[in-house]
C-alpha cells in the first residue's frame, strides 16, 4: 500500500512544475473575450478553469452554454479525457429518447455511485432497471396519488408542518425552512414507499442521525465525479482514508436505517395478509426471489428520490414567492378559492401554483445536471462526435438560463410565462413546455416516474402554508441564496424564515 501512496505522490510532484507553468501562461495571456470557452493545455485540458470555477461549477456551465452558438461544447478534462455538455433540446431528444439504448447510465457512472445505490433504480440499467421501473409504476397510479395527497400528505401537513410554523409565528423565532421541508418530504416518502413513518418532523426537531449519514453519502458519492482521476478516490477507497473513509462509514449507516426498514416490513408481511399492504416495498417483497441486499438499494433509491427533490424545489420557489408580491397575491386568490383541506383534483387543478412551481425549477432545478455514456460512436444532432464511452451531460439549469430558449426576459421569476389567461371563463390555462427544452424531471422511458406524487405534494404544502402564513426570508437587505448541487441541489447553508400568521381575511402580500 505505500508503494502505491509512494507512486501517487510522485506522478503528482511530477506534474506540479507543469502546473505553475500552465498556469503563468493563463495569467499572463490575453484573454480569448470572444469566447468563454474555457482554455484547454495539453495533458491537463481544462483542469485549470475547472478547479477555478470548482465553487460555481452551474452559473459556470451555464454561461459558457449561453454563449456557443449551437448551446453544446466539449470540456477537455486530464489526460485527454472529453465530456459534452449541451443545453440543445434536439440533442437532449437524441441522447435521452430517440438514441435511448445508446445512452445508458454506463458503467463509470454506475462503479462511481454504486458503494452508495447499489443496484437501485438511479444507479441501473438493462434488465435490473425495466423491472425496477415496472414495478415502482405501480406507486404512482390515480388511486395511490389519490390516497398520497388526501391521507399522507394531508396528515403529515395538518398534524406536523402547520402547527411547527405556528409556533414559530407565536415565538417569531427564525426556522431553516429548508430543513423543515426536508424532513417533511422525508417523512413523507418513507409513509407512502414504505408505510413506514420515520417521525423527523416533530416540534423539537429530533436529531436526524441518518438524514447525516445520507448527506454525508451523497456528497462524498457526488465528489468522486469531480476527482482529477477516478483512480485517485479508488486508491483512497482501497486504504479506506479522507473521504473515502467518511463515506463508507455514512453508507454503513445509510444501509443499517434501510435495513431495518426492510427487516420490519418482513416481519409485518408475515404476520398481516399481503391484501392489507399496499406501499411498494410490500409489493417489492412479495413478487418474491429478492434478496435483502436489493431491495435496500432500491429503498435508498426511494429515500433519494423523494426527500431531496420535492424540498430543494419548494425551498427555492418560498424564496422566490417571497420576493414577488404579484405571483403570491395570484396564488393566495387560487388557493382562497378552495376549500381548506382540497381534495385531490382540487389540488391537481391549481394552475397558476403549478406554473409558479415550474418557474422556479426552471431557474432551480432540483438536479441540475445529469449524464449518460455512449455505449457507441455517434454524432449528435448538432454536430458533435462523441465516442464510445464517452459522457454527454445535459443540463437543465443551464437549459432554464437559456435567451434561446426562453426570451431575454429569462433572468425573471414570470409564473405567467407557462399560462394563457382563458379570457371568456377569466381564468388561466396551464401551457407546458416540451420536456426536451425542459428536462427538470428527465424525459424519455426514463422520465421521472415520481412527477406528478411531486407537484400534489408541492401545490397541496403550498397551498397549508401560504393559506395562514406569510414566509418571510431572515436575511439581510440584498442577500442572495447561493444554489449548491450534489446530485441534487441546495440553499447553501440552509433558508432562514421567520413566519407571520396571515388574518382570515388577509390578502395582502409584502412588497
Ligand atoms: C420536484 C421533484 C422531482 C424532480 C425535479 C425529479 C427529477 C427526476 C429526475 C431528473 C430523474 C432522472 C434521474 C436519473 O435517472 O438520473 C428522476 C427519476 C426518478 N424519480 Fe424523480 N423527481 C422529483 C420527485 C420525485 C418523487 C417525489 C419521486 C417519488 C418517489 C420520484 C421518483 C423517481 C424515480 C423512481 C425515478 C427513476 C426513474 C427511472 O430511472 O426510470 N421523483 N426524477
Amino acid at each position: 500500500m505505500l508503494n502505491l501512496l509512494e507512486l501517487l505522490a510522485s506522478f503528482l510532484l511530477f506534474l506540479l512544475p507543469f502546473f505553475f507553468l500552465l498556469f503563468f501562461i493563463n495569467r499572463n495571456s490575453p484573454s480569448k473575450t470572444s469566447s468563454k470557452l474555457p482554455r484547454s493545455y495539453p495533458l491537463i485540458g481544462s483542469s485549470l478553469a475547472i478547479f477555478a470555477n470548482r465553487n460555481r461549477v452551474n452559473p459556470w456551465f451555464a454561461e459558457i452554454l449561453r454563449n456557443t452558438p449551437t448551446g453544446s461544447f466539449v470540456l477537455h478534462r486530464f489526460l485527454g479525457v472529453r465530456r459534452i455538455f449541451t443545453a440543445n433540446p434536439t440533442n437532449v431528444q437524441h441522447i435521452l429518447k430517440n438514441q435511448f439504448h445508446l445512452y445508458p447510465k454506463g458503467d463509470s457512472f454506475r462503479t462511481t455511485l454504486s458503494d452508495f445505490l447499489g443496484a437501485g433504480i438511479f444507479n441501473a440499467d438493462d434488465n435490473n432497471w425495466k423491472f425496477q421501473r415496472q414495478i415502482s409504476s405501480h406507486e404512482f397510479n390515480t388511486r395511490s396519488l389519490r390516497k398520497f395527497v388526501e391521507t399522507v400528505v394531508e396528515t403529515e401537513l395538518s398534524n406536523r408542518l402547520l402547527p411547527i410554523l405556528s409556533t414559530a409565528a407565536a415565538e417569531k423565532s427564525v426556522l431553516d425552512l429548508q430543513d423543515i421541508l426536508q424532513r417533511f418530504a422525508f417523512d413523507n416518502i418513507c409513509l407512502i414507499s414504505f408505510g413506514f413513518d420515520p417521525k423527523y418532523l416533530l416540534p423539537s426537531l429530533p436529531s436526524a442521525d441518518f438524514a447525516i449519514a445520507f448527506e454525508d453519502a451523497l456528497r462524498t458519492s457526488s465528489e468522486r465525479f469531480a476527482a482529477l482521476l477516478p483512480v485517485i478516490w479508488k486508491i483512497k477507497r482501497a486504504l479506506d482514508i479522507g473521504s473515502e473513509k467518511k463515506l463508507r462509514l455514512a453508507v454503513s449507516k445509510v444501509r443499517e436505517f434501510a435495513e431495518n426498514i426492510v427487516r420490519e416490513k418482513k416481519k409485518e408481511l408475515k404476520e398481516k395478509s399481503s391484501l392489507e399492504t399496499v406501499d411498494l416495498l410490500s409489493r417489492i417483497l412479495n413478487s418474491g426471489h429478492l434478496d435483502e441486499s436489493f431491495v435496500t438499494d432500491m429503498v435508498i433509491s426511494f429515500i433519494l428520490a423523494g426527500r431531496d427533490t420535492t424540498s430543494a424545489a419548494l425551498t427555492w420557489f418560498f424564496w422566490l414567492v417571497s420576493g414577488n408580491p404579484n405571483a403570491e397575491k395570484e396564488i393566495l386568490k387560487e388557493i382562497r378559492e378552495r376549500p381548506e383541506a382540497p381534495v385531490y383534483d382540487e389540488v391537481k387543478d391549481m394552475v397558476y401554483t403549478h406554473a409558479a412551481l415550474c418557474e422556479s425549477m426552471r431557474l432551480y432545478p432540483p438536479v441540475p445536471s445529469d449524464g449518460k455514456e455512449a455505449a457507441g460512436d455517434d454524432v449528435l444532432p448538432d454536430g458533435i462526435v462523441v465516442k464510445k464511452g464517452e459522457r454527454v451531460v445535459y443540463h437543465p439549469y443551464a437549459m432554464g438560463r437559456m435567451e434561446g430558449l426562453w426570451g431575454p426576459d429569462w433572468p425573471e421569476y414570470r409564473p405567467e410565462r407557462w399560462l394563457e389567461r382563458d379570457l371568456s371563463a377569466g381564468k388561466w390555462s396551464f401551457v407546458g413546455r416540451d420536456s426536451y427544452t425542459y428536462p427538470v424531471f428527465q424525459a424519455g422511458p426514463r422520465i421521472c416516474l415520481g412527477k406528478e406524487m411531486a407537484f400534489l405534494q408541492m401545490k397541496r404544502v403550498v397551498a397549508g402554508v401560504l393559506r395562514r402564513f406569510r414566509v418571510v426570508p431572515a436575511t439581510e437587505e440584498g442577500f442572495e441564496p447561493v444554489f449548491i448541487s450534489y446530485l441534487t441541489s441546495k440553499m447553501k447553508g440552509g433558508f432562514p424564515v421567520r413566519i407571520e400568521e396571515r388574518g382570515d381575511c388577509d390578502l395582502t402580500v409584502k412588497a
